[in-house]
């Protein structure tokens, strides 16, 4: 059995992903992993090319998943990724959708350094709510969630939310 759940952190560039993955880690009551899958991505070399002018990778999904299946088996793992249709629905226990008002955004991957058009790119997909749209069509509705990421208190108040989900998902173990 599982350790520890498997927790699918999406949503749009600059929503907030890495900041609730490393307070998560953090406060979860069990002892969870976070991968950033962008980064994992670049490190271990699984993406077929670069594009410079978007500056992104085109990832090679097949390697991804080979790679991360023996984690993902093992649990307590907090998926860090703008996209999610990739994953296979199985390995998910719990699907968090960051979401964040556009023009916050627009001000958040601006220092990112991000170029203009991967900015508005970005914006629009973010308006067109298209990392939630995947969520709730590769998932199971009840275990997809939704939350603002645009304060110091959203950051909060979603963190405090999950742990404890993440106590809730120990107890059912338990007595399953
Ligand atoms: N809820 C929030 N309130 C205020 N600032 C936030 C919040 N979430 C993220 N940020 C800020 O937005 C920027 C992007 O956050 P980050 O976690 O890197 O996003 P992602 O991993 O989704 O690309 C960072 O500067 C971070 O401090």
């Amino acid at each position: 059995m599982a350790k520890g759940p498997v927790i699918v952190l999406t949503g749009t560039p600059g929503t907030g992903k890495s900041t609730h993955a490393e307070l998560l880690v953090n406060e979860s009551p069990i002892p969870l992993r976070t991968i950033n899958v962008s980064e994992w991505v670049k490190e271990r070399g699984l993406y077929e090319k670069y594009d410079e002018e978007w500056q992104s990778y085109t990832v090679d999904e097949d390697r991804l998943l080979d790679e991360l299946e023996s984690i993902v088996a093992e649990g307590g793992l907090i998926l860090d990724w703008h996209s999610c249709e990739v994953f296979p629905e199985r390995w998910a226990d719990l699907v968090v959708v960051l979401r964040c008002d556009h023009s916050k955004l627009w001000e958040r991957l601006e220092k990112r350094g991000y170029p203009l058009k991967k900015i508005q790119e970005n914006n629009e997909a973010e308006i067109m709510q298209v990392v939630l749209e995947e969520a709730r069509s590769s998932y199971p509705p009840q275990i997809v969630i939704e939350l603002q990421s645009e304060t110091m208190e959203h950051l909060e108040t979603n963190v405090a939310r999950i742990v404890e989900w993440i106590k809730q998902w120990s107890t059912n173990q338990e007595s399953s």
